[in-house]
């Protein structure tokens, strides 16, 4: 990782103001693609400034990567675990110096960011054992947030989330073409519940070794699953984690060990004559931090908007496509 030193002045801009268009007459209604696009140029004008814990995470700095790949301001403030915020000081995002923030200090920083940075939006990438209290800190800081990170306690999580009234999308991936077999398979589950019954559901997920909690994303999958009439435990997803297996067994190419994601969802009739195979393989990290952007982009336009609701995930931001 590129660490610098030194720091990068960032006017804080406010908005500029949205266009919205009139809806045409019927006939001249425009098409989904046309709406997709127009949707897209209206997010493309917002420019929040945009800050990402943390950066010195794979994920987190993949994001900021993207934020600055974006044209979007980066905050240059990130926060992070205690250790990296004593021994790093700042870390470099594309040529960026991010200063880091140790936890006992991220009150005092807040406040100015909060007054630096009009406008706002925070991007969560830390760890499940930290998920908890970060959400409930910037649910009590009032900011709009996006949280990609997984596990913690998710009930509390999403209490938290509608408790502070705070806009915010949550969701355990955030990859576009993730989402959308994700949303295929809600849609599946409400048209057709239980349409497989009886069959028996067998999961199995890779990743990297350092990766602690079983993936969010395939939790979220066996719950549509489940409403299909093929229930398992979140226990019974199978977590690979160690190198030769990846390797030999489950076809990662080495040069993803340290960053990869393959799922796969077997499904098989009681007689075994019928098998489904739903299955998706990521390398490495730029899928999810596209998207993280596109999340980002999405609740700034709904914080602007004034929208009633205020909690999304990302079926929600596909949905009113504004994913890229
Ligand atoms: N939603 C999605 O599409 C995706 C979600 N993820 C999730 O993102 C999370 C992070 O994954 P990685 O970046 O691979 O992990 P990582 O271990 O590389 O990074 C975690 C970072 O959190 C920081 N951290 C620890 N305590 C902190 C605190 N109190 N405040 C702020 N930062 C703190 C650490 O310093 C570290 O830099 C995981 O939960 C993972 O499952 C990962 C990929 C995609
Ligand atoms: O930790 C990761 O890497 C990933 N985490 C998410 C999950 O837990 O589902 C998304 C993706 O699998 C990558």
């Amino acid at each position: 990782m590129n660490v610098l030193t030194g720091h990068t002045c960032h006017g804080a801009t406010g908005w500029p103001k949205l266009n919205f268009t009139t809806l045409p007459c019927h006939q001249h209604q425009p098409s989904p693609r046309q709406y997709r696009r127009r949707s897209l140029s209206t997010m493309a004008s917002l420019s929040p400034p945009i800050m990402v814990n943390s950066c010195t995470g794979k994920m987190g700095h993949a994001t900021a990567e993207a934020v600055v790949r974006a044209g979007l301001q980066l905050v240059p403030i990130s926060f992070t675990g205690a250790s990296e915020a004593v021994a790093v000081g700042n870390v470099g995002v594309s040529g960026i110096p991010v200063e880091l923030v140790h936890p006992g200090e991220r009150q005092s920083a807040m406040e100015s960011v909060k007054a630096q940075y009009p406008g706002l939006v925070l991007i969560d990438f830390t760890l499940p054992s930290v998920v908890n209290d970060n959400v409930a800190f910037y649910a009590r800081n009032k900011i709009p947030f996006v949280v990609g990170t997984t596990g913690g306690d998710r009930e509390k999580l999403m209490q938290d989330a509608r408790a502070s009234n705070c806009y915010a999308v949550i969701a355990p991936q955030m990859g576009k073409q993730v989402v959308a077999f994700q949303a295929t398979l809600e849609l599946m589950a409400k048209e057709f519940p239980g349409a497989f019954s009886g069959y028996k559901l067998e999961v199995t997920e890779s990743h990297q070794r350092q990766k602690a909690d079983t993936s969010g994303t395939a939790k979220a999958v066996v719950a549509s699953i489940a409403k299909l009439g093929a229930p398992i435990t979140e226990d019974e997803i199978v977590k690979v984690r160690d190198a030769s297996t990846q390797m030999e067994s489950i076809g990662v190419p080495e040069e993803h060990l340290s960053g990869h994601a393959f799922h796969t969802y077997r499904l098989t009739s009681a007689d075994g004559n019928v098998e489904f195979v739903f299955q998706h393989n990521v390398c490495g990290r730029s899928i999810y931090a596209e998207g993280t952007v596109d999340a980002a982009l999405f609740l700034a336009n709904k914080v602007q908007e004034k929208s009633e609701q205020r909690i999304f995930d990302m079926i929600d931001v596909l949905k009113a496509g504004a994913m890229r």
